[in-house]
């Protein structure tokens, strides 16, 4: 495949590497993290605030979207981008992983899934061409191939299988995505448990079908960090040293900090939105919990480094409040705070790798997690 989405390195830092992907709807800056926006929306964003936090692209799911309001609805109404207002990049996520976490009934076969949705209970099959046609509606930039994600802990063979089923779904979506457009990427994704024989495997035969980047799937579903590291490190070195690498779902900003550094260029985790959602936020001395009462009186600024002005003009105490009064407020302003950690977080990675000194920022925000009076 030409390169419809072009991955140029500006420089490395041992296996990092910072760089941008080249779109027509604007560059992503790498390493990335990508904002989940599921039924296209981030929730509690506007498009513009999640534009401000320094954002170059959103994820949103095929899944979500063929339920609710419909791929077909949604192109009609002039594509994702115009939907939802927000014109720079977007991927989409293929739907397998969302049917097997989250639909009811839900039975895979050779074909496809066949699942009944979690709204109203309707039946539904989703297969690889569909899921190239749902995403290809929308207008993705970048559309993933279908694949079978295992729970983990999970028997050899069950890997094994399920592996060899996402291979077989990486042909048959390459085949439905068509031939190369300008601007238009299809991602396959490497799958394999936690055996590294098979995500070798994996990895090699996606290599050999040419797509123009890999996620690394099947984890961020509850392995401790050091099987997640020890896969990427496995997979990495046998995937194309220019074409980007997704890590799919994670994670905490030591995951990130973590794989980055194995060599990994974009990243998604529902972490940032969701804990904001919750009352709880990412900030340089580390994690706050803002429903404790520790915060009560606390008029210090929740991050005076954050480039979100909520983090720097407001009191601990203030959100506090607000978390505690349910008000609507709380998950605007911390899911902000936290979405803008990650992207600072990134931000600082990109400049350490371009400066050589990936190691020493690594270690200098661990430290500021561990010691800081959070
Ligand atoms: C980390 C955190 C907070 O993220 C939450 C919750 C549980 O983990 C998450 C995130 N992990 C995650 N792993 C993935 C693997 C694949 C994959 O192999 N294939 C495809 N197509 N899509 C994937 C999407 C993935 N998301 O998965 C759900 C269940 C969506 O909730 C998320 O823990």
């Amino acid at each position: 495949m030409t390169d419809a989405i072009a991955l140029t390195i500006h420089a490395r830092d041992g296996a990092a590497r910072t760089g941008a992907l080249l779109t027509p709807r604007g560059d992503i800056r790498t390493p990335a993290f990508m904002p989940v926006g599921t039924a296209a929306t981030v929730k509690a964003m506007r498009p513009e605030d999640v534009r401000a936090t320094g954002a170059d692209i959103v994820l949103s799911n095929t899944y979500h979207l063929m339920l609710a309001p419909g791929a077909e609805r949604i192109a009609r109404l002039g594509g994702l981008h115009r939907f939802m207002n927000w014109p720079r990049p977007i991927l989409t996520d293929s739907g397998g992983f969302q049917v097997m976490s989250l639909a009811k009934l839900r039975k895979i076969n050779g074909n496809g899934v066949i699942f009944q949705s979690h709204i109203d209970g309707s039946r539904h099959e989703l297969t690889p061409e569909r899921s190239m046609e749902i995403q290809r509606l929308l207008g993705a930039d970048i559309q993933m191939q279908m694949d079978e994600c295992v729970k983990l802990p999970c028997p050899p063979e069950e890997a094994e299988r399920a592996m060899r089923l996402s291979l077989r779904w990486a042909e048959r979506s390459k085949a439905a995505f068509g031939d190369d457009q300008p601007g238009r990427a299809l991602f396959g994704i490497v799958q394999g448990g936690v055996e590294r024989t098979l995500r070798i495997e994996s990895a090699r035969a996606l290599v050999g079908m040419d797509f123009h980047g890999y996620a690394i799937g099947g984890l961020a579903v509850g392995e401790p960090q050091a099987d997640m590291l020890a896969t990427i490190e496995a997979v990495i070195p046998h995937l194309p040293d220019t074409k980007p690498r997704y890590l799919m779902g994670v994670g905490t900003p030591d995951d990130l900090l973590q794989s980055l550094r194995r060599g990994v260029d974009m990243f998604d985790c529902v972490m940032p939105t969701r804990a904001g959602r919750h009352g709880m936020v990412f900030t340089r001395a580390g994690r706050l919990n803002l429903r404790n009462a520790r915060f009560a009186d606390d008029s210090r600024p929740v991050d005076p480094l954050s480039t979100s002005a909520m983090a720097r003009d407001y009191s601990r105490a203030y959100f506090r409040h607000l978390v505690k009064a349910g008000e609507i407020l709380a998950m605007m302003a911390l899911t902000e705070i936290n979405l803008a950690y990650y992207q600072d977080l990134m931000a600082g990675a990109r400049s350490a790798i371009g400066e050589g000194r990936l190691d020493a920022y690594i270690e200098e925000t661990r430290r500021g997690w561990a010691e800081g009076e959070a």
